[in-house]
């Protein structure tokens, strides 16, 4: 039997063997309703990590022989809008608000296009994209979008398991770093209310550093941030990405980085395709599957 059946067996019987073990839990912790029990067994498929599929099929022949293979990890670059921080929903909105003064609507097809770019790329992909454009410069849309967004950005939250993953990588001594499109002043805005988590990262690279000519999916940001490590540059096979874009996925692997996905779920699958693995939260990486020390924790 080939690696790929194996891996494909392995996903089904792992997948099972965590739907039974949720759904007894779930069962056993009190008497349930139709109503409450269909919801139940929903959330126990839901509680399936498909992205684990995508993973154990890029790594088919197990895991530990992937991740010689590939390194070990032993560095990692946090991605920081909708990666680390909820940021993107704020993008989002204040789009949504210009579109309608044109009549027009913003969705996903398009937010996949702008995330996780510098803000000049992205705002010319909005205005051509929309057909904008005569009427509203990628300029002029960055001035319009801008006091909104000041306002939006101090009031972010981070993503779910960010601090767990940052504190946990920090202490066992992974160098990690941030590898961001924003620029400096939007930067400082969105990090004023984590100073504690974004303190220990390393270095930062921001979208506007000198050596960041392009934006994502080109690598300029990642490989930066691979050259100010210490002892940097380190090999890029060595670094794991965390990202949310598919802008932000191309840019880790054109820069010849392994990237784990935590795509926003009304991003199209499509765009799940070039990660080497794909998790809903990052509530649930396992360390172990690149080589990183294990949590202590149970995570909750
Ligand atoms: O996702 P990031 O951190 O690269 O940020 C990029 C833009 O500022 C927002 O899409
Ligand atoms: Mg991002």
């Amino acid at each position: 039997m080939g690696t790929e059946s194996l891996a494909v067996l392995s996903f089904v019987a792992f997948s099972l063997s965590e739907l039974r073990h949720t759904l007894s839990l779930s069962l056993a912790s009190d008497t349930a309703s139709p109503i409450a029990l269909f919801s139940r067994i929903r959330s126990a498929f839901h509680c399936i990590d498909f992205g684990k599929f995508i993973s154990h099929s890029a790594m088919a022949d197990s895991s530990s022989a992937a991740v010689s293979a590939r390194g070990p990890i032993t560095h990692v670059i946090f991605d920081m809008d909708g990666l680390l921080i909820d940021t993107e929903k704020f993008y989002t909105e204040v789009q949504e608000i210009i579109l309608a003064r044109y009549n027009k609507t913003f969705d996903w097809s398009l937010k996949a296009k702008m995330m996780g770019k510098k803000a000049i790329e992205a705002a010319k992909v909005f205005v051509e994209e929309t057909g904008i454009s005569d009427s509203l410069s990628a300029e002029q849309f960055l001035v319009e979008r801008e006091e909104m967004l000041q306002k939006l950005f101090p009031t972010n939250e981070l993503m779910p398991g960010a601090s767990r993953l940052v504190k946990h990588l920090h202490t066992k001594g992974v160098p990690i770093c941030v590898a961001t499109g924003s620029h400096r002043r939007h930067f400082q805005l969105k990090t004023q209310p984590h100073g504690e988590v974004f303190s220990l990262m390393h270095h930062i690279v921001l979208g506007d550093d000198p050596e960041v000519k392009q934006g994502k999916p080109a690598p300029d940001g990642f490989l930066a941030a691979a050259k100010r490590f210490e002892g940097g540059p380190v090999d890029p096979s060595k670094i794991l990405v965390f990202e949310d874009a598919p802008s932000g996925v191309l840019a880790a692997k054109n820069a010849g980085m392994s990237v784990v996905m935590v795509p926003d779920p009304r991003l199209d699958k499509s765009f799940l395709d070039a990660a080497d693995q794909v998790l809903n939260s990052l509530l649930d990486f396992n360390p172990s599957d690149w080589g990183l020390p294990p949590f202590e924790d149970s995570g909750n």
